[in-house]
């Protein structure tokens, strides 16, 4: 099996997290032209929802759960959040990626707000079949709370080990993790205590910045480091060359 590699696209460069589902179609054909051009085989892709499902997720507190009759906000939410699924799938086939959608909310259990179950098998063959399985973070059925959101920094931290990947990247809107205004080029759970993280600037449910550490420290605990960078590094990491950003290590 050749190296597999997986890429998640914060919802902060594919929308503007100020507005309301507002798409950034011309960074999206930026993103789709540097896969295309770099790499395609063993790839899955994951990203965030940005201004097209944290909002609703919010506004119909899918942070706490859903109780029966109130389950609005499942629907609203996943339908924002798959909208820019599909522009993100056309974006990449447009540049000739073999990509298809999955979705969490069909595929994918959790409880008290952690996944507990995610068919994988469809993935392995679309692998196998050369495709580019584009996931994304969504509200998901959960046996305890109802609902709840699953992110898709948690979806990273899942299927790195599900899948057997060997390079893990998250491509956000700053050029790595800052500290004083530097990017910190390594985040141990050692280190980690004496940095300040911010809280995100707009609506995030998931715990912005500090949650995708938080995801990314668990993911090395079990053996898979992983790496933050800025979106115009995506090409550098693809490639396996110097991104400037920050990477996350075990011990
Ligand atoms: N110490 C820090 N270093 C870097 N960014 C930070 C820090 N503290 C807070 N932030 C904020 O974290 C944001 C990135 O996290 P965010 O969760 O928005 O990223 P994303 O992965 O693009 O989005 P999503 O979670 O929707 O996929 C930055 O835009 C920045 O405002
Ligand atoms: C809010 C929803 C639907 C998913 C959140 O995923 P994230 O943007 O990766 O945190």
């Amino acid at each position: 099996m050749s190296e597999r590699v997986l890429l998640k696209l914060g919802g902060s460069i594919l929308t503007d997290k100020s507005a309301d589902c507002a798409i950034n179609r011309e960074s999206l054909a930026t993103i789709a032209a540097a896969v295309a051009a770099v790499r395609t085989e063993g790839t899955v892709i994951i990203h965030g929802a940005g201004s097209c499902g944290h909002p609703e997720a919010k506004r119909y507190h899918l942070d706490k759960g859903a109780a029966p009759g109130e389950t609005e906000g499942i629907y609203v939410t996943h339908r924002a959040v798959s909208g820019l699924n599909a522009e993100v799938v056309s974006a990449l086939r447009e540049k000739g990626v073999a990509a298809i959608g999955v979705h969490p909310l069909h595929v994918g259990v959790a409880d008290k707000g952690r996944l507990v179950a995610f068919e994988c098998r469809h993935l392995e063959t679309m692998l196998a079949l050369g495709m580019v399985p584009v996931i994304h973070g969504d509200v998901v059925m959960d046996l305890s709370r109802g609902a709840c959101i699953v992110s898709g920094d948690q979806l990273v931290r899942y299927l790195a080990a599900a899948l057997s990947i060997s390079r893990v990247g998250l491509a956000t809107d700053v050029p790595g993790v800052l500290d004083g205004g530097r990017v910190v080029p390594e985040i141990t759970r050692r280190t980690v205590v004496n940095l300040h993280i911010g809280d995100s600037m707009h609506t995030d449910v998931t715990g912005g910045m500090r949650g995708k550490i938080e995801e990314l420290l668990g993911l090395a605990d079990a053996g898979t480091c992983s790496d933050i960078f800025h979106v115009s590094r995506v090409a550098d990491f693809l490639a396996g060359s110097d991104h400037g950003g920050t990477s996350v290590r075990g011990e």
